[in-house]
C-alpha cells in the first residue's frame, strides 16, 4: 500500500502476531471496520483467537514457521503484538514484498530488543535516558552494575511486562539477577541491560499516533499523558490524564516525536517516560498499543486500539479525551486451567466502572487475567473506583 492511500478496510487482511489482551482489542477494532483478521499466538485459545476470522498457534520466534504461515495466509498487513517474534524474518517478509509490517519491520527489530532501541534513543538521537551498559556474562554484568551504581535495574534484552527483570540493591544480588534474567525473559539471548535507577517523581506513557493526514502526509498526534504504577516491572494501575507542568509535557512530546519519527510507519506507539521535576527521561517505546493504555477504553472517544486500527488503515484519528479515568489489573491469584470469574456483578456496582476479562485459558498467580476500568471526577476518584472494582473480581477454576 502506498502511504497516503487509505486502504479499503473490507479488502484488507491483517495478521496479528501475538493475540493477548492488547491484540484482542485491536482485532475487535479492525473487525468493526470490516477488516479480515488472522490471530496468531504461541498457544491455543489466546484472547484474540476468540474474536478473529481465523486463529493459529505457532512459535512466532521460529522464522520458518512464521514464513510458512505468512505465505499460507497472505496478509496485507502484519501487526506485531508481543516481544517474542523472529523480527529478522519480518524484515525479510517485508523486503520480499509479501506484506507490510506495522509500523515498519525496522521499528519492530529495534524495539523488540532493548539494545536496539536504547542505542538509537541515547546514542543516535541524543535523548536523555538512564546510564546503562549491556552485558553477556556474569562478569560483564558485575562490572556494569559497579559502574552504574546501586540500586540498578537488570532486564533481559528481549522481554516485557517485567519478565526476568530485577532491581539490585547491592553486589550480592548480581548473580541471582543474572540467572533470573536468563531463565525468565520472553526469549533468551544471553544478554541483559543494566540500567542506573532514575528516582522519578512519576512515570508516564505518552500514546503517540502516526496517521495519514488530510494532505496525505503522516502527522503525529498525542493522547493525554497516562500516569501509572508498576510493581516488579509490571503495571498495576494507570490513570489519565496525568497532571504535568507545561515544560515537562513539551519535553515529553518532543522526545516522543523524535523517537517515533525515526521509527517511522503508521500506527500508535506507547512512549514510556520518567519525569523528575521538569526533567524527562526516555525509557522505552512499544510500536503498538500499551498495557497502561487500556485506560483509554474508559477515557477517550477513540481508544488506543481503535487509534492503532485507524492509523494502520490510513483512516482519520481523534486522540481527544472525554473523561478522567483509571484502570486496575485483575491478576490470576491462582494456578489453574479453565478459568471463570466470581464477583463480576459486585464489581459492576462500583459507580462508573466496567471490566474487560481477557479469556486466557490458564491462570497463574501474577498473570494478568483482566482489567477494571472506571471514570471519576478526578484521577483519585477514578483510581479508587477501578481498584475497588478489580478487587471484587476473582478468577476461579471453572
Ligand atoms: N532505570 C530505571 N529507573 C527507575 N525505574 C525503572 C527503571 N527501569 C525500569 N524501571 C521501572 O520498572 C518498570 C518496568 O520497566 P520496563 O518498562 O523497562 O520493563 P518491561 O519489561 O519492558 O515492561 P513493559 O513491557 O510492561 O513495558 C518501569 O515502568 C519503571 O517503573
Ligand atoms: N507489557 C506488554 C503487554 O502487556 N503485553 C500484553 O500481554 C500479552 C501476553 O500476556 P501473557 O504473558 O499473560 O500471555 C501480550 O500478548 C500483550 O497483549
Ligand atoms: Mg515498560
Amino acid at each position: 500500500m502506498r502511504i497516503g492511500t487509505p486502504l479499503s478496510p473490507s479488502a484488507t487482511r491483517v495478521m496479528l502476531l501475538g493475540s493477548g489482551e492488547l491484540g484482542k482489542e485491536v482485532i475487535i477494532a479492525l473487525q468493526r471496520l470490516g477488516v479480515e483478521v488472522i490471530a496468531v499466538d504461541r498457544y491455543a485459545d489466546a484472547p484474540g483467537h476468540h474474536v478473529a476470522h481465523r486463529a493459529h498457534a505457532i512459535n512466532m520466534a521460529d522464522p520458518q514457521a512464521l514464513r510458512a504461515l505468512v505465505e499460507a495466509e497472505q496478509p496485507h498487513l502484519i501487526v506485531p503484538e508481543i516481544e517474542a517474534i523472529a523480527t529478522d524474518e519480518l524484515a525479510a517478509i517485508e523486503a520480499a514484498g509479501l506484506a507490510e509490517v506495522i509500523p515498519t519491520a525496522r521499528a519492530t527489530q529495534l524495539t523488540m530488543n532493548r539494545e536496539g532501541i536504547r542505542r538509537l534513543a541515547a546514542e543516535t538521537l541524543g535523548l536523555p535516558t538512564s546510564r546503562y551498559h549491556f552485558a553477556s556474562s556474569l562478569a560483564e554484568m558485575q562490572a556494569a552494575a559497579a559502574d552504574v551504581g546501586y540500586p540498578c535495574f537488570v532486564k533481559p534484552v528481549m522481554s516485557s511486562s517485567g519478565k526476568g527483570q530485577s532491581m539490585l540493591k547491592s553486589a550480592d544480588e548480581v548473580e541471582a539477577a543474572w540467572e533470573y534474567a536468563l531463565s525468565a525473559g520472553r526469549v533468551n539471548h544471553g544478554r541483559v541491560i543494566v540500567e542506573e535507577c532514575i528516582h522519578f517523581d512519576y512515570e508516564i506513557t505518552l500514546l503517540t499516533v502516526r496517521a495519514v493526514g488530510e494532505n496525505g502526509a503522516i502527522a503525529t498526534h498525542f493522547c493525554d499523558p497516562i500516569g501509572h504504577r508498576q510493581v516488579k516491572g509490571d503495571y498495576v494501575e494507570s490513570w489519565q490524564p496525568q497532571a504535568m507542568s507545561a515544560s515537562a509535557l513539551a519535553k515529553a512530546q518532543d522526545i516522543a516525536a523524535k523517537i517515533t519519527d525515526n521509527l517511522g510507519g503508521r500506527g500508535l506507539f506507547g512512549v514510556e517516560l520518567f519525569v523528575r521535576g521538569d526533567e524527562v527521561y526516555f525509557s522505552e517505546v512499544s510500536p503498538r498499543p500499551h498495557d497502561t493504555g487500556m485506560v483509554t477504553m474508559a477515557t477517550q472517544f477513540q481508544n488506543e486500539f481503535e487509534l492503532h486500527a485507524r492509523a494502520i488503515l490510513g483512516l482519520p484519528v481523534n486522540t481527544a479525551l472525554h473523561s478522567t479515568g483509571a484502570s486496575a489489573v485483575i491478576y490470576g491469584g491462582l494456578e489453574a486451567e479453565g478459568i471463570a470469574f466470581e464477583g463480576v456483578e459486585h464489581a459492576l456496582q462500583v459507580p462508573e466502572s466496567d471490566v474487560r476479562l481477557f479469556g486466557k485459558p490458564v491462570a497463574f498467580e501474577r498473570r494478568r487475567m483482566g482489567v477494571a476500568l472506571a471514570r471519576g471526577k478526578d484521577t483519585n476518584e477514578a483510581r479508587a473506583r477501578a481498584a475497588e472494582a478489580a478487587g471484587r473480581v476473582k478468577p476461579i477454576k471453572n
